[in-house]
């Protein structure tokens, strides 16, 4: 800690499993939330902050429901969006079209606001904090802002929010510490809390790996 700085732990988390039409969780997206929740219950969280579509809000709730009288609200920033969209000049040339094509799969809606809400996000969720208090706060999300902030944490180049992915209610904790050190992603697409047949969902079947 500093004289005027302290630390802010940044809890992330990407929504329980959602239904096919995406209007809320399935059973087991219900279930990883409780357990979400259940492991953060000895975290101080001051807030959680979480997207507004209903698999994101629906996921904070019952986080919520765990955590005793932790406020949450939903914001525009922790929603989801495509955060970045690169240039052809800036990709690896073998993997350039993948990526490309890949990105452009996403509604232009998605891809316009994206840049603004990701500046956004960095500004009110990442970095240290004033006064003498840590602070912990968990943002509720979706699979994309988790990426960029994890990259902006590493200070890796633009592109490369892409392929990093997170499961259901996989945790992801990063570290912001007072001016003089680095950030630090203290968990990445943690999914301790859950049982085996809980893990994985929201990840493509051939980037699994076992445990
Ligand atoms: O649409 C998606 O593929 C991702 C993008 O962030 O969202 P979600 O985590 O809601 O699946």
């Amino acid at each position: 800690m500093s004289a005027t700085h302290a630390t802010r732990y940044l809890y992330l988390a990407r929504h329980g499993e959602a239904t096919p039409d995406e209007r809320g969780l399935t059973p087991t997206g219900r279930r990883q939330a409780v357990l979400l929740g259940e492991r953060l219950r000895d975290v101080p969280l001051s807030a959680i902050h979480h997207g507004p579509l209903p698999r994101a809000a629906e996921t904070a709730q019952l986080i919520g429901a765990r955590l005793d009288g932790v406020p949450a609200h939903a914001c525009e920033p922790a929603g989801d969006y495509v955060p970045y969209t690169p240039r052809r000049d800036e990709l690896p040339t073998d993997c350039a079209d993948f990526l490309l094509d890949f990105v452009r799969g996403f509604p232009s809606g998605e891809r316009a606001r994206g840049p603004l809400l990701a500046r956004t996000a960095e500004e009110r969720f990442t970095g240290c904090v004033k006064g003498s208090e840590d602070r912990h706060e968990l943002v509720v999300t979706h699979n994309f802002l988790i990426g960029w902030l994890v990259r902006a944490a590493l200070d890796a180049p633009k592109w490369r929010w892409l392929g990093l992915n997170q499961c259901n209610a996989a945790l992801t904790v990063i570290r912001y510490p007072p001016p003089g050190r680095p950030p630090s992603v203290l968990f990445s697409n943690d999914m301790a809390h859950l049982p085996a047949p809980l893990r994985w969902t929201g990840w493509a079947p051939e980037l699994r790996v076992a445990g």
